[in-house]
């Protein structure tokens, strides 16, 4: 298939992509705009590949979007093009809601979607060539790369390929849909057609690379939520485990279970980059499920052989607001063996901040045995009140206190208030990011009982958790104690 047939296709594609999702909705019934209705509206946008937002109209004003609720007035404009009788489509429309590039959209009933225009063409593996794509009714729907309309008018409508002076192009035309591509005989384009004798000797193997491009580029633009929607279908999360260490003995007493987002190639990303959109969308809860499951499948026999291992598992702000976490740990983790006892919840200041429901959760929390932690402590607006009016268990020292040990700097002295404050509230202390032997003596000094950073050791596969967990107690038994050996 050339450039210029896979970009028709796939813009035809696009829209009656779209009209079908609108019909989708349009065939069920719901009470306009209530959580219910813009729930399966998001839901029916993170799932799909062209449409980035869906929005319903009534009584000529637009109602509700799948980002949420609105009451903006819509004018009525005539539509550019209409497919199938009932889907109406405009192109180049600024999104109402998020103001973003032009887009174009498809209506079917009350419904309406966005489809990103510049994915009609993502088809292209040859960046140099430019593209055009024209409706049934003429109507230009999608370009890339500026391509000279005078030229590409004059190649019609009709299916053809050849040369022109310094340009090979390529109509393909499907169902009134056409799009022409147009590229310099330099380009990989040209390149393919040109050596044509390459082309047939070897056109299996080009196919396949043109494909891998175009999966290659069709990932590349698809939206960041786009991307973790899919991720999170396909289950691409995997949980690495950074030891706590007990600093009077140099003993492994858990581990914080910490997420990464493994791509397709490999490649790991690091939490702080996806959790923040995780938390925006709701994607979070399937996450914070798959995390889970993940611990209960690794550290099942290792928990329920030591029992007094801890795992500490970092929650959202809504896990915690609606109580969700307790119900998913008990059942999850409960079904592999582990204790409650076992598990150590985690919250940070923002996720505690609708302060009357956290106080409900922790308190039903320890109530079942849990322990529940303030994590990344003075990096928020917590204050002494604040932490006194939570039943905590244990307090956690952000890393950048923990860097200005002995630093001299403003921030020096901080953590000894941190930590005189936590033993006042009899709560447990864990320091976060300790890199050296200084800092871990200097808590130890102060009478911080626990600690983690890679002084000790970094986030690590489960397997080698398992071995670290072990190697630890061996050595433990056998009188070895890392931190007083190296004061020693
Ligand atoms: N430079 C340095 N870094 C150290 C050292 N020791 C530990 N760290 C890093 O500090 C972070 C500690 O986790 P956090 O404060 O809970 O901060 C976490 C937590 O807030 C969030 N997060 C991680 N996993 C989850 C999860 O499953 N659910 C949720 N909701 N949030 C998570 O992402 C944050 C970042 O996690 P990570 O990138 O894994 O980064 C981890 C850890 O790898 C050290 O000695 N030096």
């Amino acid at each position: 298939m050339t450039i210029a047939a896979q970009a028709a296709t796939r813009a035809e594609r696009s829209f009656t992509d779209a009209a079908s999702t609108l019909r989708t909705l349009g065939g069920r019934r719901f009470i306009s705009c209530t959580d219910a209705h813009i729930g399966e509206m998001r839901r029916l946008v993170i799932n799909s590949r062209t449409v980035e937002e869906i929005g319903y109209i009534e009584d000529g004003a637009l109602k509700c979007t799948s980002w949420g609720s609105e009451s903006r007035v819509v004018k009525e404009l005539t539509p550019d093009f209409v497919i199938d009788k009932d889907i109406k489509a405009w192109v180049d429309v600024v999104p109402l809601v998020t103001g973003a590039n032009p887009m174009s959209v498809v209506q079917v009933g009350p419904y309406n979607a966005l489809v990103d225009a510049g994915r009609l063409v993502e088809v292209l593996a040859d960046q140099s060539a430019s593209v055009v794509i024209t409706a049934p009714n003429g109507a230009v729907t999608a370009t890339l790369n500026t391509p000279d309309t005078d030229f590409t008018d004059k190649l019609g409508r009709e299916t053809a390929k050849g040369t022109e002076g310094e340009s090979i192009y390529a109509v393909h035309s499907k169902d009134g849909w056409t799009a022409v591509a147009v590229s310099s005989t330099n380009g990989l384009f040209g390149l393919f057609t040109q050596e044509h004798w390459l082309f047939l000797a070897f056109g299996s193997f080009a196919t396949i690379v043109i494909i891998a491009l175009v999966i290659r580029m069709s990932r590349k633009r698809l939206s960041p939520l786009g991307e973790l929607a899919i991720a999170v279908r396909k289950r691409e999360f995997v949980v690495h485990y950074q030891p706590i260490i007990e600093l009077s003995s140099g003993l492994c007493v858990g581990a914080e279970a910490l997420v990464r987002w493994q791509r397709p190639d490999g490649t790991l990303v690091r939490p702080d980059l996806f959790i923040p959109l995780a938390e925006q969308s709701g994607l979070i809860r399937p996450i914070t499920d798959q995390v889970i499951d993940a611990i209960g499948r690794e550290l099942g026999p290792l928990f329920r052989k030591h029992r007094s291992l801890h795992v500490a598992i970092n929650f959202a702000a809504d896990d915690f607001k609606t109580g969700r976490v307790l119900e998913t740990v008990g059942h999850r983790l409960g079904n592999h063996g582990f204790a409650n006892d076992q598990i150590w919840l985690e919250a940070t200041e923002r996720g505690l901040m609708d302060i009357d429901e956290a106080r409900k959760t922790i308190a039903e929390a320890r109530t079942r045995g849990y322990s529940v932690a303030i994590d990344d402590f003075g990096t928020g607006y917590s204050s002494l009140q604040y932490l006194q009016s939570l039943p905590l268990d244990a307090l956690k020292i952000d890393k950048s206190f923990v860097d200005a040990i002995n630093r001299q700097t403003a921030t020096s002295a901080v953590i000894a208030h941190i930590i005189e404050m936590a033993k006042s509230l009899s709560l447990s202390i864990i320091a976060e990011g300790v890199e050296t032997r200084e800092q871990a003596e200097y808590l130890l000094d102060h009478g911080v009982e626990f600690c983690q950073g890679w002084f000790y050791a970094k986030p690590m596969p489960a397997a080698d958790f398992i071995d670290y967990v072990e190697t630890s107690l061996q050595r433990h038994d056998s009188g070895v104690v890392m931190l007083s050996r190296a004061k020693a």
